[in-house]
């Protein structure tokens, strides 16, 4: 029972006194993504805001698209157990305090517009064909774990557009650097509900330290590696052509604001690649992988998408254009309804400064706000099937919701994804090329997801291919 209009939000149900919720936490990452979808329906059910304790620690989880809007854009600052990934990603946009954030994320706007955008997509091109042939050999086989193949891929794209690395540079990050990363995000993840690992003191003496500084040493040596070549670029390249509309990696753009404006420092660029490096890759990897799946799981859905690849891009074998992208509508409807249902990244944090009134409710200065956006993807102001998966909704803006914000996969407010068109592209440009050339079989009742701060499928959930035949 739930008592209305209290001073303070529902506290989530099994709360224990000294350690509140912690308990209920406590698991490996299937457990705790379990929990997290049981927090956000029961917010959903119960008025939209939630408290949950972490000990004396309060976070209020919340799933109203306008309220969450609300924290997103006034407070900017992260939580304290952001600082745990400090280390790696420093002032890189995801953790930069405010103050940091504000200026340079205004300087990195421009390097994510659609004029540069388009520069990229012959490398979403040329990488996606390269899957599409690594893929070859799985034809007609046993179903097969896709995700691995994704995960590659998209960090070479991201690799070669933010830092322009060629062949023989990709191959150290390509195994390093993606399991480094993947590492150090399930230490972070199994840190949070550990509350007396919040404590330095008590987190320097743990096994899991033991873990992040083994995987640490190869990811130090990944940025040592790359801060000299940043170096040595900085100093091969004092003139860069600024009006050129060719492919040019992000490096080059920050290194050019260095140049001119003294915006960055090379620690700074570092940390603003690697945030996103991060950033990128494993996202837009685990939104085709579950697409994948969704699509391999219906067949009518699977030929309509197959339909349009052809009217849009004919017969020929030919790449994707950015006159093409916009035309993919059907496509890009099963992306999103995918993103909806299947959000990478299920909620946002945000650290509250001071006390702000929310309904009849303080939240009050010094506690978390949890913007959960898996459960604003499944808000009933998507309708009676708003946990269907349906990509119909998309073709009639009728069907969907009247609020901009109710579609919250790249988070909402200011601190909104910097690379969501970037990943729409890409992500498009991938499931294109696969989808022409082979049919896929996949089952997404069977998959069992977890969470290592990003929400993903366990590995080992298998899809199949058949080649298609030409028309
Ligand atoms: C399916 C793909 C993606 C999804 C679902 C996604 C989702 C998100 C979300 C939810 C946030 C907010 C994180 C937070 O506040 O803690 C975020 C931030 C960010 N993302 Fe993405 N992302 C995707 C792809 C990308 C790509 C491709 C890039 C870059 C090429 C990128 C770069 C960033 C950056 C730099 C931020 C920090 C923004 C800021 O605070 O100013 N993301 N993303």
């Amino acid at each position: 029972w739930v008592r209305p209009r209290s001073p303070s939000p529902p506290t989530y149900p099994g709360s224990l006194p000294l350690i509140g919720n912690v308990h209920q936490m406590i698991g490996d990452a299937v457990h705790w993504l379990t929990f997290e979808k049981k927090l956000f329906h029961f917010c959903l059910k119960n008025g939209g805001i939630v408290k949950l304790l972490f000990g004396p620690h309060q976070a209020f989880v919340m799933t109203e698209p306008d309220e969450c809007l609300t924290i997103a854009n006034t407070c900017m600052d992260k939580p304290y157990f952001y600082s745990f990934a400090k280390d790696c990603y420093g002032r890189g946009l995801v953790t930069a305090n405010e103050s940091t954030w504000k200026p340079h994320r205004k300087l990195l706007n421009p390097a994510f517009n659609l004029q540069v955008l388009n520069t990229f997509i012959a490398e979403f091109n040329v990488q996606a064909k390269d899957l599409v042939s690594l893929l070859e050999p799985k034809v007609g086989k046993e179903p097969f774990d896709v995700q691995p193949y994704l995960v590659n891929m998209s960090l070479k794209t991201v690799c070669r557009t933010s830092l322009g690395f060629r062949e023989k540079d990709q191959r150290m990050i390509d195994t390093d650097y993606a399991h480094a990363t993947e590492a150090l995000f399930l230490v972070f993840g199994e840190r949070i509900p550990k509350l007396w690992l919040h404590l330095p003191q008590l987190y320097n003496l743990s096994s899991l330290k033991k873990k992040e500084d083994n995987f640490g040493d190869v990811f130090f040596q990944v940025i040592k590696n790359r801060r000299s070549e940043l170096k040595l670029k900085n100093n091969n390249e004092k003139s860069i052509d600024t009006k050129s509309d060719k492919f040019k990696p992000l490096l080059d753009q920050m290194l050019e604001l260095a140049e001119n404006q003294d915006a960055f420092s090379d620690e700074e660029i570092r940390e603003h690649l690697d945030t996103i490096v991060a950033a990128a890759y494993d996202t837009t990897a685990t939104s085709v992988t579950y697409t994948l799946v969704l699509i391999g799981s219906d067949a009518q859905l699977q030929e309509r998408i197959w339909k349009e690849l052809k009217s849009v891009l004919g017969d020929e074998d030919r790449d994707v254009t950015k006159n093409d992208l916009p035309k993919l509508v059907y496509l890009e409807a099963v992306l999103k309804e995918s993103l909806r249902l299947y959000p990478p990244v299920p909620f946002v944090a945000r650290d509250v400064t001071s006390d702000i009134q929310i309904r009849n409710y303080k939240i009050p200065a010094g506690s978390s706000c949890f913007l959960a956006l898996y459960g604003i993807n499944r808000h009933p102001m998507w309708g009676a099937d708003a946990e269907e998966f349906r990509p119909e909704r998309w073709l009639d803006p009728d069907s969907l919701p009247i609020n901009p914000n109710a579609f919250a996969s790249f988070s909402i407010g200011k601190r909104v994804c910097l690379g969501r068109s970037y990943g729409m592209m890409a992500m498009k440009t991938t499931l294109a090329h696969i989808l022409r050339r082979y049919r896929v079989f996949g089952d997404i009742n069977k998959v069992v997801s977890r969470s290592d701060i990003l929400m993903k499928p366990v590995t080992g959930q298998h899809i199949k291919l058949e080649l298609r035949t030409r028309v």
